[in-house]
């Protein structure tokens, strides 16, 4: 089976420009890049990165595919001829165990969804699956597998269910993170900072701060009152 890894090159995770500049963005994503790629590898599968441009990902095995096309458009050139999984470059927490309970689930096409209503990652069958990304994929696709007659088969795992958008996400990084990811925010001074409700995160070198407020809004200055969290 090819395994697909989406990756936009130019100014990535702009949501996470609260907490990381341009710079910290890029080198981010190229390490969640890296993680993913590495968690592939490892169950056997030869990974292909399809990106905006010529990358060069530091992972021995890894091939790329260059489409400049939009995110769908760029995946549907790659659908119905053969078996594929579409794995987000954005998937931190992914590991070898969970992506070979992606691959190896049975169904027509099998989805991991995102919190949010997105489609973290995929596994295609069935020859009429096209994929339709942003918005409420998740619903998008199921859809879409309802019309084409496809037997849908939803995974239920965290670790594929959590990719990193928001600021509040690195603290899943932070907590559950077990690659180069969590390192590098660790490095970059990223902390956890604890209060009343959900876990937020923190920059320990500037201030920066973000909490994510009962009403599921966050703020760069959301808090002066937490406890900042050594971990
Ligand atoms: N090949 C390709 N990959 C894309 C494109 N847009 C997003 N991706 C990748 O698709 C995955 C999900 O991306 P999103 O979370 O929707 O967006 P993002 O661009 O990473 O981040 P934001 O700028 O914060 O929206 C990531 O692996 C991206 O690198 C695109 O136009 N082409
Ligand atoms: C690719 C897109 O990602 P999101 O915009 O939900 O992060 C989706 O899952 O449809």
């Amino acid at each position: 089976m090819r395994v697909v890894v989406p990756y936009r090159v130019a100014d990535p995770k702009t949501r996470l420009a609260p907490l990381l500049d341009r710079e910290e963005r890029v080198s981010f994503s190229e390490t969640m890049l890296a993680d993913v790629l590495d968690a592939v590898t490892a169950t056997g599968h030869a990974p292909t990165v399809l990106a905006t441009e010529d990358v060069d990902p530091s992972v021995p095995g890894t091939n790329v595919r260059v489409d400049d096309r939009p995110l769908s458009d760029a995946v549907n050139a790659l659908l119905g001829d053969g078996p594929v999984a579409v794995v987000m470059a954005d998937l931190a927490l992914a590991t070898t165990p969970a992506l070979s309970r992606l691959f190896d689930a049975d169904g027509d096409v099998v989805i991991a969804p995102g919190v949010g209503g997105g489609t973290n990652a995929l596994v295609v069958r069935h020859p009429d699956f096209r994929v339709d990304y942003h918005g409420v994929s998740y619903r998008d696709h199921r859809r879409v597998c309802e019309r084409i007659g496809a037997a849908t088969t939803t995974l239920d795992s965290y670790r594929l269910g959590t990719d990193v958008d928001e600021p509040g996400d690195l603290a899943e990084v932070l907590l559950h993170g077990e690659g180069r990811s969590r390192s590098w925010l660790r490095d970059r001074g990223v902390r956890l900072a604890v209060g009343e409700g959900r876990v937020g995160v923190r920059r320990e070198d500037d201030g920066r701060e973000w909490a994510v407020e009962e009403s599921g809004v966050g703020g760069a200055d959301a808090s002066a009152e937490r406890d900042h969290d050594p971990e």
